[in-house]
């Protein structure tokens, strides 16, 4: 199988080479583009590649997290501001609208836009023009739009959390990129790439895996994709001397992401374990006179908890409603677990 470097995405899977022919075969079109896949696939790495292939490669490539700030953060970083459109606003700020120029607007986890955000980007994608915070003065805008979700956005029309209408303008050609685990020869490939990089960049004597490291890492479901993998070889060359990486090497850190995978997100930290701690917190009875005082640490679980059962277990999308990082949650949710482990 030929072995691809399609501007940084490696493989050399026939699934990526579509993806890679399809990207090409689109970009003189110029069109709105949809990358789906799950966490960790490449899709900002195939949005780069999209406004490379582009007629646009020259001009900017701006690439926004939805998913990481709350909506008068995210209007300002989208639509940009004038001095004094709210406290803090010391001067004018461009917004992401007018620094992609004539290039690409990346909008990774469309998805997790708030309502009224997604009727002003309706209006730039439509009439080609937005209004900043705090002017009213409509300015030009002229890139061309790539989006991505690693959730579906069909379904997040369907539950009435995005806009139909945006959909339909956002998403004119889909790429959908799939798992590792379903990319045949690419976890050996890339390992072999991530080993290589790394122990050079490190000065490592890493040169190799042994057999039994092949088949765990074949066998391993990799739910966090090429970001895993890349991640758990750079601990295990950092951690440890060559020249050749062992099973044992990998066990620790491939079990401990499959902890949290293993268990359903209304497991981890609700449904019989919630209840349990419940018990305990009643049986402690934090009660002053007739008032029951629940810790800080209890509150803020509730509150982390009650955000991602509204965002349907999602929690990229929690972790924007409650103004945190994602990874705030997931660190959060470890030390529960090693809690109630105890
Ligand atoms: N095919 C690949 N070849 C080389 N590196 C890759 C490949 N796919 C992903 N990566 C690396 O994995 C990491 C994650 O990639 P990227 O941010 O593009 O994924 P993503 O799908 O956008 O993730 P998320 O959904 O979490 O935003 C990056 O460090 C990227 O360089």
């Amino acid at each position: 199988m030929a072995v691809n470097n399609f501007h940084g995405i490696l493989s050399q899977c026939s699934l990526m080479e579509e993806v890679f022919t399809s990207i090409s075969r689109c970009a003189a079109a110029d069109v709105p583009v949809f990358i789906t896949g799950e966490t960790g696939t490449g899709k900002e790495l195939a949005a780069r590649a999209c406004h490379l292939e582009s007629p646009r490669r020259e001009q900017p490539f701006i690439a926004i997290n939805c998913a990481n700030l709350n909506e008068n953060l995210m209007e300002s970083q989208l639509f940009g501001h004038r001095r004094g459109a709210f406290t803090g606003a010391t001067s004018d700020h461009a917004g992401a609208l007018k620094s992609a120029g004539h290039g690409t607007l990346f909008l990774d986890e469309v998805t997790t836009l708030p309502m009224p955000l997604q009727a002003k980007l309706l209006r730039a994608v439509q009439e080609r023009e937005f209004v900043p915070l705090g002017s009213h003065t409509p300015e030009k805008f002229e890139a061309q739009f790539v989006s991505a979700s690693s959730t579906s956005l069909s379904e997040a029309v369907s539950r009435g959390e995005f806009r139909e209408d945006l959909y339909y303008r956002l998403n004119v050609v889909m790429f959908d990129l799939p798992p590792l685990r379903k990319r045949a020869g690419d976890v050996e490939f890339l390992a072999r790439h991530f080993l290589r990089a790394y122990s050079e960049a490190w000065n490592k004597d890493f040169v190799n895996f042994d057999e039994d490291a092949l088949e765990r890492m074949r066998d391993y479901p990799w739910p966090g994709n090429v970001r895993q993998l890349e991640n758990i070889l750079k601990g295990v060359i950092a951690l440890n001397y060559g020249p050749v990486v062992t099973a044992a090497m990998l066990e620790g850190p491939m079990n401990e992401a499959m902890k949290y995978q293993q268990r359903p997100a209304a497991q981890l930290g609700m449904g019989a374990s919630l209840a349990n701690m419940q018990q305990r917190l009643r049986k402690n009875g934090r009660r002053r006179g007739d008032q029951e005082v629940q810790p800080l640490w209890w509150v803020e679980r509730e509150t982390i908890e009650h955000a991602i059962k509204l965002c349907g277990g999602n929690i990229i999308k929690a972790a924007g409603l409650l103004e945190v990082s994602p990874s705030t949650i997931y660190r959060k949710r470890e030390k529960w677990l090693q809690q109630e482990e105890q």
